[in-house]
């Protein structure tokens, strides 16, 4: 199953995060056997980078001369043995008897001959040995964690632009990297007024100390909770709850009536937004450029719409809202798209489909939504710009280009209104003095979510 997935995503341009579940259900496989699949799949994603490089030493020849489907079985088979507890006889029998039946009986001859060099070294030792003769210190730790070089560079600017010294930067770049090799935890919200926290415990949910809705979940599917299944609770990620809850604790002056998520698909943040503004009798415009996604949020959203909450979802180009609707939202949520470069750990294969040139694409429209936001704010209202991305091209150069040119806005203070569970402050979201504020995985346990909060002056 591993290896059709990581077919899928290689050859057709899956995203393992949708395929592995989907291929699971229809192979009924549960409990051990698919956590087993799971870490087998996203595992060896995650790790292509060293697998490549130690693939390529036992073969002697660079992987771009190896067939695909060869190459997938091949770091298939180096997972197993370098990166999970498989005994090396398994992991080799069983990679071998995986290219025999799926590929050729020459390509088991392969695979036994590589994998039987791989079995060699451990981990630390194979490391060690692809990155002997690499001088740069940067790109010895990209290979070591398995991430492409442009990304360590864009992390560690990330860290000195959000107040790390250099090196305060290179000191804490392994354990940033490290985290994005960890799945993380597997976090829920609880929708608030939409489930019963004792209900949540029942189903073997645990508070989660980061945000004052989130859950984990310590094993188990998620899917089995009816609450899941109804849109009470949703899986979503700790750090997008507290930004969600952050833009809606923000005091503000005048009505807070009127709520508006200018980039709501497929709905995760509108749902928490949905439930929150019920108890407070506002209403909320969920808006997605993507008529599919659109439809996601209405999915997202049924509970809070059953509840009684005050929701529209509207299909349109966000760009054109703030010309559409000048000044008639109190509050405005912009999570823009981004290169999701603070979400690696939830997507084991993105690092590998990014590239620099994305940033690109995303920048004018990044600028142009939040823009639109600024105008579809009343005078007086609040704007939140997120992003899952740390990269500073999509964060706070978006922020102070557009400010540039926005005398009507000033950027508000975020950080006082990012609380964890037991209502402290978060900590080490930036340097002294800065007002927005930057999450890791790596100091919060969090996705890597950036957020600034902007007030339109009256
Ligand atoms: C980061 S995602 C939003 C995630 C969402 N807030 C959540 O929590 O589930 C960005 C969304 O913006 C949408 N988008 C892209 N261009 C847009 C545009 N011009 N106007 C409105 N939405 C757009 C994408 O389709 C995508 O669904």
């Amino acid at each position: 199953m591993a290896y059709q997935v990581l077919r899928a995503v290689g050859g057709d341009g899956a995203y393992a995060n949708l395929e592995l579940p989907a291929a699971l259900r229809r192979a009924r496989l549960r409990g051990r056997d698919a956590a087993f699949a799971t870490e087998l799949t996203y595992g060896t994603l995650r790790l292509q980078g060293l697998y490549d490089a130690v693939v390529a030493v036992a073969a002697d020849r660079a992987v771009a001369s190896i067939d695909p489907p060869v190459l997938d079985v091949l770091r298939l088979g180096a997972h197993q043995l370098l990166g999970m507890r498989v005994p090396a006889h398994a992991a080799v029998s069983a990679t071998v008897a995986l290219a025999r039946q799926h590929v050729s009986q020459g390509a088991g001859g392969f695979a036994n001959a590589v994998l039987r060099r791989v079995s060699e070294r451990s981990r630390e030792e194979w490391v060690q040995a692809v990155t002997a003769d690499v001088p740069d210190p940067l790109s010895r730790l990209a290979l070591e964690h398995s991430h492409p070089e442009w990304v360590v560079r864009a992390l560690r600017a990330a860290l000195i632009e959000h107040g790390s010294t250099a090196a305060g930067a290179d000191a804490e770049l392994p354990d940033l990297l490290a985290a994005h090799n960890d799945p993380g935890p597997l976090t829920l919200v609880g929708r608030p007024g939409l489930v019963d926290p004792a209900a949540l415990e029942d189903a073997g949910a645990v508070p989660s100390p980061v945000a004052p809705t989130a859950w984990t979940l310590p094993s188990g599917d998620p899917g089995v909770l009816s609450a899941v299944r109804d849109g009470r609770v949703a899986v979503q990620d700790a750090g997008s709850q507290l930004l969600t809850l952050a833009l809606v604790d923000a005091p503000l002056e005048g009505p807070d009536e009127r709520w508006l998520d200018l980039c709501a698909g497929p709905g995760g943040k509108a749902g928490l937004l949905a439930a929150l503004a019920l108890p407070r009798g506002a209403s909320l415009r969920a808006n997605e450029v993507s008529p599919h996604r659109a439809e996601l949020v209405r999915h997202t959203l049924r509970a809070a719409v059953a509840a009684g909450a005050r929701v529209e979802v509207t299909v349109a180009d966000g760009r054109e809202v703030g010309a559409q609707e000048p000044a008639a939202y109190d509050r405005v949520l912009v999570d823009a798209p981004c290169t999701g470069l603070g979400a690696l750990r939830r997507r084991p294969e993105s690092r590998w489909r990014r590239s620099p040139d994305d940033l690109s694409g995303l920048g004018p429209l990044q600028r142009d939504l939040l823009r639109s936001a600024l105008d579809a704010v009343r005078p007086g209202g609040l704007v939140a710009y997120a992003t899952c991305s740390p990269h500073i091209a999509e964060t706070t150069l978006v922020v102070r280009d557009v400010l540039k040119r926005r005398p009507d806005v000033e950027l508000v203070d975020v950080r006082p209104w990012l609380r964890d569970r037991s209502g402290e402050v978060l900590g080490s979201t930036g340097a002294e003095g800065e007002l927005w504020a930057q999450l890791w995985a790596h100091r919060h346990d969090t996705d890597g979510m950036f957020v600034a909060l902007l007030r339109r002056l009256g």
